[in-house]
């Protein structure tokens, strides 16, 4: 069922209130009660003849003087309620009054198939057959009727009279219903009031001083209407109640004695329940509802409170003789007008919206299967294991199958929506599983990074410990060289000092000789002197030579010397001694080197420490993760087997929906063939119908004339009605269901 979506009428009982024009009887008097109608007819004011003060008021959604005519009562009243019924919602009309106050005129009339004086039934039908034939010709529709009466407490079927006492049942779909009531499928107006006819022929009237053809009973007129739209395959049904209610009466004013004062008591009893039924639901404290205190209440369960949209006419007598049974009407319709009911759209699944339903659901299964192969893969890349599928073959019985057809759709959403919890549940897992299993490969490869550097750490180590000896060896050998250049320079210096020395002493004596030679020149000449002086000169010249021997001897030996020290110390010994500053600056600079290699390779080792450290860490951390990973192993392979039991469960569950699957698709084939030949027997039926109905047509004739004219139905009650009952099906737009002389929504005859 789906909830209302559109309410034009809400979810209250609407209530009109009727006042019918006086009687024979009463118009002898001519009294009448004093009140007054609001001019929007809708608030009554009366002033009673037996309280004085303040002018009684009462509220309704109409009410109708007693110059209102049939069509208007209709239109306001129950037109709402049967184009509601005609969308699928139940719904109910019903009239309550004192006796004789005219129920029957408004709910039924005085003439089923008088266009002004019918009451709101027949026209109801003529609206439902109106809008059959106005509808879209892809919609069918069915329509049943049955027809019922409370009656001393026991509910009769008035179609079938050995039908004397029925039993009320309430089910999900249906509701509250009249079990083995008998229903008959109708496919024109004619057919319906054929019906109603034979039905108000066994109802059980009887004459009481307030009116010669007082109704002793409830009747309730039932008009189903299923309608399938052969579209999207939607199934609609809407039950319509038309209850007229037996008359409240004073049991003295009524005159009746013996079984009539039975029958007056009980009636009085059931509306009494009625009234405290719907005093119950409105008084706002009650949490107890008597609807099975009484046959009548039990029957309108839905009808007060609950799935239908109902209206109610109150009919009341304006004479000043009722005026006490007018008020107390007029406060029950009152009361009734708080009843909150919740009508809801009576939906049905047809073969066709359940193929349809299948084909949706192949196509879940479809997109699930897809998801178990692939949880079935992330499960296996997990390294668990996927349980080999145990296929369970189900069989079903034909028959309990049909018989259980109803639930199957529950069951698959049932199955549907655990398949579903279970697989968001996997998922769910499978998700957790890929977190971890990304968090592990990260820290793997941290941990491989960290190898890679200490691998590569290692290596430069190695290598610079291998350069170490050959960095040592040539220190050394330019420190042997360097030492050696020492030497030789000291022994070069010795021997420039040595000569220097030789030098500076013929310089000396040079410098005497020269001194000897001044101090002669100084003593001046004489003969001997001369002589002197000539052997002086000789002397001096022979000094002088001797000098400039010396001389050239100081010359040879600065040469000597010169070029002892180039014989002693050759190019290369110059360029030693050259190299000597390079060597010391070379040797500085190595040293300045070597200081740097071993801080180099200090920072080094304290890097390798260090990484010696984080790779200690790390392996620690390694061990952490491993012992996690193996509780994380542990927790996944729990897991794993929980996946796999879940798996095997939504395994063997996914069997048993593809061979319930496939068990629907052969008993939507059998129903299938059996609505073919269900359709084709049918076909054959209406036609035998026709056959029959021309035949009877005629016997009837042949009786008719045979007994003068006589009616046939007032000498032969008919204990059961005499149609053969085959469902009739009415296409939308059919103008064959509508009688041409019954144009009610554009009635020549309106009052308006
Ligand atoms: N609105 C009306 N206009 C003309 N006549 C009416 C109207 N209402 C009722 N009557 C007449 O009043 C009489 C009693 O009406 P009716 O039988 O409908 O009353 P009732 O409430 O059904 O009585 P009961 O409870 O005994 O069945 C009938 O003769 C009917 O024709």
């Amino acid at each position: 069922m789906e909830e209302e979506k559109e309410d034009s009428i809400g979810g209250n009982v609407i209530v009109l209130c009727r006042f019918r024009p006086l009687n024979e009887r009463e118009a002898i008097s001519g009294e009448l009660i004093n009140i007054n109608i609001s001019d929007d007819n809708k608030n009554i004011s009366l002033h009673s003849s037996t309280e004085s003060g303040e002018p009684l008021k009462f509220c309704f959604d109409y009410v109708f003087p007693t110059t209102s005519k049939q069509n208007l009562v209709y239109e306001k009243s129950a037109k709402p309620i049967v184009e509601a019924v005609m969308q699928g919602f139940n719904g109910t009309v019903f009239a309550y009054g004192q006796t004789s106050s005219g129920k029957t005129y408004t709910m039924t009339g005085p003439d089923l198939e008088d266009p002004i004086s019918m009451g709101v039934i027949p026209r109801m039908v003529s609206t439902v057959f109106d809008m059959i034939s106005n509808s879209d010709p892809y919609i069918e529709y069915a329509v049943k009727v049955s027809y019922a009466e409370i009656y001393l407490e026991k509910i009769k079927d008035l179609l079938d009279i050995s039908k004397t006492n029925l039993k009320v049942h309430e089910d999900k779909t249906r509701g509250v219903f009249i079990a083995e009531l008998t229903e008959r499928y109708v496919a024109t107006e004619t057919d319906v009031y054929e019906i109603m006819k034979f039905g108000l022929d066994n109802r059980n009237v009887g004459s009481t001083n307030m009116n010669s053809q007082s109704s002793r009973s409830h009747s309730i007129f039932i008009i189903t209407i299923t309608q399938t739209n052969n579209r999207d395959y939607i199934a609609k049904t809407g039950k319509l109640y038309l209850v007229d209610l037996a008359g409240s009466e004073k049991v003295g004013k009524t005159g009746a004695t013996g079984k009539r004062l039975d029958e007056a008591k009980n009636i009085n009893k059931s509306l009494t329940m009625l009234g405290l039924v719907i005093y119950s639901l409105t008084d706002g404290k009650s949490t107890h509802i008597p609807y099975r205190d009484s046959k009548l209440t039990r029957v309108l369960q839905d009808s007060l409170g609950g799935n239908s949209k109902t209206a109610l006419i109150v009919t009341c007598s304006p004479a000043l003789y009722n005026e006490a049974e007018t008020i107390s009407t007029l406060r029950f319709g009152m009361r009734a007008k708080a009843i909150k009911n919740t009508p809801k759209i009576n939906r049905e699944y047809t073969v066709a919206e359940l193929k349809l339903m299948l084909a949706k659901l192949r196509e879940e299964m479809a997109k699930k299967d897809r998801r178990i192969k692939m949880l079935e893969d992330q499960v296996k890349a997990l390294g668990g294991k996927v349980p080999d599928v145990m296929i369970k073959e189900v069989k079903f019985d034909d028959e309990r199958e049909i018989e259980h057809e109803p639930n199957k759709n529950d069951d698959y959403e049932e199955i549907i929506a655990e398949l579903e919890d279970v697989r968001t549940k996997l998922a769910e897992e499978v998700r957790i599983s890929n977190k971890r299993e990304t968090e592990i490969k990260e820290r793997i490869e941290d941990l491989t990074i960290c190898n890679a550097k200490i691998v590569q750490l290692n290596q430069e180590i190695k290598f610079l410990k291998e350069k170490m000896p050959e960095n040592d060896f040539s220190i050394q050998e330019r420190e042997n060289l360097l030492e050696r250049l020492l030497v030789t320079k000291e022994a070069l210096e010795a021997d420039r000092f040595s000569l220097n020395q030789k030098i500076i002493d013929l310089e000396k004596k040079l410098g005497e000789k020269d001194a000897e030679i001044l101090e002669l020149s100084n003593k001046g000449p004489s003969g001997q002197s001369r002589n002197s002086i000539n052997n002086f000169k000789d002397l001096l010249k022979s000094e002088r030579e001797i000098n400039s021997g010396y001389q050239k001897e100081i010359q040879q030996l600065r040469q000597n010397v010169s070029d002892l020290l180039n014989k002693r110390c050759p190019d290369a010994k110059i360029n030693e001694i050259l190299r000597d500053d390079i060597s010391r600056k070379e040797r500085d600079k190595w040293m300045e080197e070597r200081k740097k290699i071993i801080l180099d390779l200090q920072n080094r080792i304290d890097r390798v420490t260090e990484l010696e450290v984080a790779l200690d860490d790390a392996k620690d951390s390694y061990k952490t993760l491993e012992s996690y990973m193996s509780e994380g192993e542990r927790s996944l392979k729990k897991k794993t087997d929980t996946l796999e039991r879940n798996l095997e469960q939504l395994t063997l569950m996914y069997h048993q929906l593809v061979s319930q699957k496939s068990q629907l698709g052969v008993d939507k084939q059998l129903a299938d063939k059996r609505l073919h030949r269900i359709m084709d027997k049918n076909k054959s039926l209406d036609e035998e119908n026709a056959r029959l109905n021309s035949l009877y047509e005629q016997a009837e004739a042949k009786i008719a004339q045979m007994n003068n004219k006589e009616s046939f139905h007032d000498k032969n009650p008919r204990a059961s009605i005499g149609v053969l009952n085959i469902k009739k099906t009415i296409r939308g737009g059919n103008p064959s269901s509508k009688r041409p002389s019954i144009t009610h929504s554009k009635s020549p005859f309106s009052e308006d």
